[in-house]
């Protein structure tokens, strides 16, 4: 049984005294983590003053990126020592934003995944196509191949242990989710690609999260599905009564 995993990714919104607040307001309404997961990914600014505020509660927390070395001369990047350190547990990799805006390869994601696993955390790896891609009919092949490229490399343990994001480009932020039906078939593709790379044992452990806007809304019909065992969420997940609606509806 995969336990769900329900990630907000807050992008490049709030201040550091608006994500304290977020905490404050939730952290003592967190599910067990029996249950679900619940994990917010902040910007790094805040993601000192996110550990203390979540400090023995049920709410854990992920950075949105890393860079792949521990430590030297690359200006502006963040350590994942330093993250590990820190106590963050997730980081959240390959998001098309960092895959579009800063140019990011799955070569670049690969290496930060190895990064992330030597430091004791976990990679929230994300995948998906653009409208144009899936249009086109190509959905399956695109995911294959960025799963394949962006996992080489690591071992069966590490795959069965670490969180697969399929989240369709067209989905995310524009109110039009892949329904339910296709979250489940793509999660799907994401599933059989790890068993075939990785046998089935591996594919069975892994836990595939749908993602491009996910609402309290729907968010019971996505977790109903077989092969979508949670959620990566942006705008619905910046709001505390929203976050917490969202592990709501799925316990
Ligand atoms: O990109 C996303 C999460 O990483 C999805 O964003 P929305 O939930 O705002 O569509």
């Amino acid at each position: 049984m995969r336990k769900p995993i329900i990630a907000g990714n807050w992008k490049m919104n709030k201040t550091a005294s608006e994500a304290k607040a977020f905490a404050e307001a939730v952290k003592n309404n967190i599910p067990s983590n029996t249950q679900v997961d619940s994990v917010i990914g902040s910007p790094a600014l805040f993601l000192q003053e996110l550990m203390a505020s979540s400090k023995g509660t049920e709410l854990k927390i992920a950075a949105q990126n890393c860079y792949s070395e521990n430590a030297g001369a690359f200006t502006g990047e963040t350590s994942p020592a330093a993250l590990a350190d820190l106590g963050v547990q997730y980081v959240i990799i390959g998001h098309s934003e960092r895959r579009e805006y800063f140019h990011e390869s799955d070569a670049d994601i690969n290496k930060k995944a190895h990064a992330i696993f030597a430091n004791g955390m976990t990679p929230i790896f994300c995948c998906g196509e653009t409208l144009e891609t899936y249009e086109a009919g190509q959905t399956a092949e695109w995911i294959e191949n960025q799963i394949t490229a962006g996992l080489v490399g690591l071992s069966n343990e590490q795959v069965a242990s670490m969180v697969i994001a399929y989240e369709p480009i067209w989905a995310i932020g524009t109110g039009k989710s892949a329904d339910a039906t296709i979250a489940d078939e793509i999660c799907g593709v994401v599933r059989n690609t790890v068993a075939k790379l990785y046998g089935k044992e591996v594919s069975d452990r892994v836990r595939i999260q749908y993602g491009g806007s996910v609402k309290p809304e729907n968010i019971a019909e996505y977790m109903a599905k077989e092969n979508v065992d949670g959620a990566l969420v942006g705008g619905a997940s910046l709001e505390p009564a929203s976050f917490l609606a969202l592990l709501e509806g799925v316990k």
